[in-house]
């Protein structure tokens, strides 16, 4: 047996008795503050800037505990039983059990770590517990899940959000600092009685427990604008759940991207948080042998089972006493991960490992703890409501536009140039001699090409804000940033404000070079209000296709053709199948493009004959003067209709999440 042991790699010089010698090695780290101040590359520039405010700030109001993210907290225990996660067998593949009767716990006050080689199974038994995967036709979720011995559904919303989650990809909004996203969690998920100063003070604390505050004023950045490191915006997503001091965290690769001393720092601030109360549990693929040592709990997967579970400290003892002895001087981790890759699972359960598996269901009484009711927590009184959560959200909406200023300025740009090639395109078409009908037909195109090129511009940006900003809206719904009513709420002020600059410029461009002769404020409101339902259109398309972004750009012309056809331009309403022109009631332009062909043409010459050929114009787009205010009114209820639909399919969409 002792044949099959791995043999100790030359990188790999730790042992078990380090722990202490560990954590003193940490204390006494140079760049060490008295809060374990973890690590950055600036760090060995400026220690005293690294230290960041004064700590005696924190303590305000006599109050030490509603500003201290490390503050003890009520514990929740998380158990299961007989997990399995199955990939459904279809006439091309075989059935495959990804988990097989998975059994386990994370005690409270504990941090827990799932490892195991790749394909072990880590990354899907993190996604069950805490409700990311449900049953589907590929894949089939079967178990018991308890959070305080209460038997839960995972996959409920109410129960995800009990659950902080720090995801592998840091879905953070890319123009926001490590301060303002921390910030940002923190009041919108503390109770409202928290005051901004203790937000503050917390956001202060946190960053300073994470070593952020050099980097708490860069943004965090992304593919396409350089920000905060890899591992700084890793420990951010890490801020921005910590800061509700949750009782149960889980983290998906918490320390991948980070170097070993800011991995170490990570675990370190998971370990504190779980001395104040929390359960931990966090899979991690080859952690070195301090950050081994520094976790407390392990579940060791193999295959989809558990290959053993237990105390970090009781594992050498574990191993040896089954004829698999960790040798000194060798990383326990490395050698418990070869062990798995190298000796068959026959004769790893010959040798008694994969116990927990066969725990029976009277287990989870022995299991399962009370939980502990300690100090008042900070989720007490119920967080902001829907008023304040859409002010917070416009106002990072806002800050978004200004930082990532390129999106805003291009939309300025785009506006200014059709607007100015519009305008030279159809110079004083409306000056033009009312007795020619083949110039009227003109006069009405330079109307009807406004509302189309807004309608091009308005689509091609709307379409996209959803699926673009979908990771992050996910993340923050389902750890209770915001109600969706909110997020479309901040959503349509800032696509309102955008919208009205747009339309003002391209509208001031044409508006006096084509020489329209309506009031200038009746087509800049039907112009905006024309651009604001087609937003909302395409927003709701942008819903519907979830990530799929290729469907929403190939649905795109199924918005954008039928609106001109029915315009009334290319074909007189008259002259279109009866069959098929009912759709022109279901066209956005047509009611805006008749607002504006009245207020062209209704009085258009003192001349009558002139007048018949303008009365033509708005006959041939069926629009009738007395109903002007109906259009209106069309306008203002497909505008509520589709915001409704988007905010039902979004809010559907996010409590399946995945
Ligand atoms: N939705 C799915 N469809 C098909 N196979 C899946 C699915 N989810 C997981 N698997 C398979 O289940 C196994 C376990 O995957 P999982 O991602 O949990 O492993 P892991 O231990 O986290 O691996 P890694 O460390 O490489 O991320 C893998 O073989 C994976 O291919």
């Amino acid at each position: 047996m002792q044949g099959n042991t791995p043999q100790p790699s030359a990188s790999s010089s730790y042992s078990f008795d380090n722990i202490e010698s560990m954590e003193t090695s940490l204390h006494e780290h140079p760049m060490g503050s008295k809060y374990d101040l973890p690590v950055t590359s600036s760090d060995v520039v400026d220690t005293d800037a690294a230290v960041g405010p004064d700590i005696e700030s924190f303590e305000v109001d006599g109050d030490t505990n509603r500003i201290n993210p490390f503050a003890l907290r009520d514990s929740r225990t998380l158990t299961w039983r007989n997990v399995h996660l199955t990939l459904v067998g279809t006439k091309y593949r075989e059935e495959k059990k990804i988990l097989d009767s998975v059994c386990g716990e994370i005690p409270e006050r504990k941090t827990t770590a799932i490892m195991g080689a790749s394909g072990a199974g880590k990354t899907s038994l993190l996604n069950v517990l805490a409700g990311r995967l449900q049953s589907s036709r590929e894949l089939r979720v079967e178990g018991e899940i308890r959070i305080n011995n209460e038997l839960v559904e995972p996959t409920d919303i109410n129960v995800r959000r009990q659950i902080a989650f720090v995801a592998q990809d840091d879905s953070l909004q890319v123009t926001a600092t490590p301060r303002e996203a921390i910030r940002f969690s923190a009041r919108l998920r503390l109770s409202r009685d928290v005051s901004k100063i203790e937000i503050d003070q917390l956001t202060e604390r946190m960053l300073l427990e994470l070593g952020l505050t050099d980097c708490a004023d860069t943004i965090v950045g992304g593919a396409l604008i350089k920000g905060i490191s890899g591992g700084e915006r890793k420990r951010t997503s890490v801020g921005v759940e910590l800061v509700t001091r949750p009782g149960v965290v889980f983290l998906d690769e918490p320390t991948s991207g980070l170097d070993s001393y800011s991995s170490l720092q990570c675990c370190n601030v998971l370990r504190k948080v779980a001395q104040a109360g929390a359960s931990v549990l966090f899979t991690i693929h080859q952690p070195s042998s301090e950050i081994f040592e520094s976790i407390d709990q392990l579940i060791l997967m193999n295959k989809g089972r558990v290959m053993f579970q237990g105390a970090v400290k009781d594992m050498p003892a574990a191993f040896g006493k089954l004829g698999y002895p960790i040798p000194n001087n060798y990383n326990p981790a490395d050698f418990v991960i070869d062990l798995a890759q190298t000796v068959s699972i026959t004769e790893l359960e010959k040798a008694g490992f994969f116990q927990s598996e066969s725990l029976d269901g009277n287990k989870d009484d022995g299991l399962c703890r009370n939980s502990l009711s300690t100090e008042t927590s900070v989720v007490d009184a119920p967080p902001p409501g829907i008023a304040t959560q859409s002010r917070l959200l416009f106002l990072r909406e806002l800050h978004h536009m200004h930082r990532d200023w390129t999106v805003t300025f291009s939309r300025v740009v785009v506006s200014s140039v059709v607007g100015l090639f519009l305008g030279m395109l159809f110079l004083d078409v409306g000056d033009t001699d009312r007795s020619d009908r083949i110039l009227l037909q003109s006069y009405l195109g330079g109307v009807m090409i406004i509302l189309c090129a807004m309608m091009i511009v308005q689509m091609q940006v709307s379409m996209f804000v959803i699926p673009d900003e979908r990771p992050i809206f996910l993340r923050e719904f389902s750890t209770n940033h915001y109600a969706v009513l909110s997020y479309m709420v901040s959503h349509l002020l800032a696509e309102a404000v955008l919208t009205a600059v747009q339309v003002f410029i391209l509208l001031s461009l044409v508006y006096w070079t084509m020489g329209l002769s309506g009031r200038f404020v009746v087509h800049f409101l039907s112009t905006f209000a024309f651009s604001l339902v087609t937003a909302a259109q395409a927003v709701l398309v942008g819903c519907l296709a979830g990530n799929n972004v290729k469907l929403a750009i190939q649905m795109q012309p199924l918005l954008i053709v039928p609106q001109m056809l029915f315009s009334g331009f290319f074909l007189p309403t008259d002259m279109m199948p009866s069959w098929l022109s009912w759709l022109q009631h279901l066209c956005t332009m047509v009611y805006s493009a008749r607002i504006m062909v009245v207020e062209e043409f209704e009085h258009c010459s003192d001349i009558p004959a002139e007048q018949a050929n303008c009365d033509d114009m708005i006959r041939a787009t069926a629009a009738d003067p007395n109903d002007v205010w109906w259009y209106w009114l069309v306008l203002v209820m497909m505008y509520v209709v589709y915001r409704t639909l988007a905010i039902v399919v979004l809010r559907k969409s996010a409590l399946r999440f995945y």
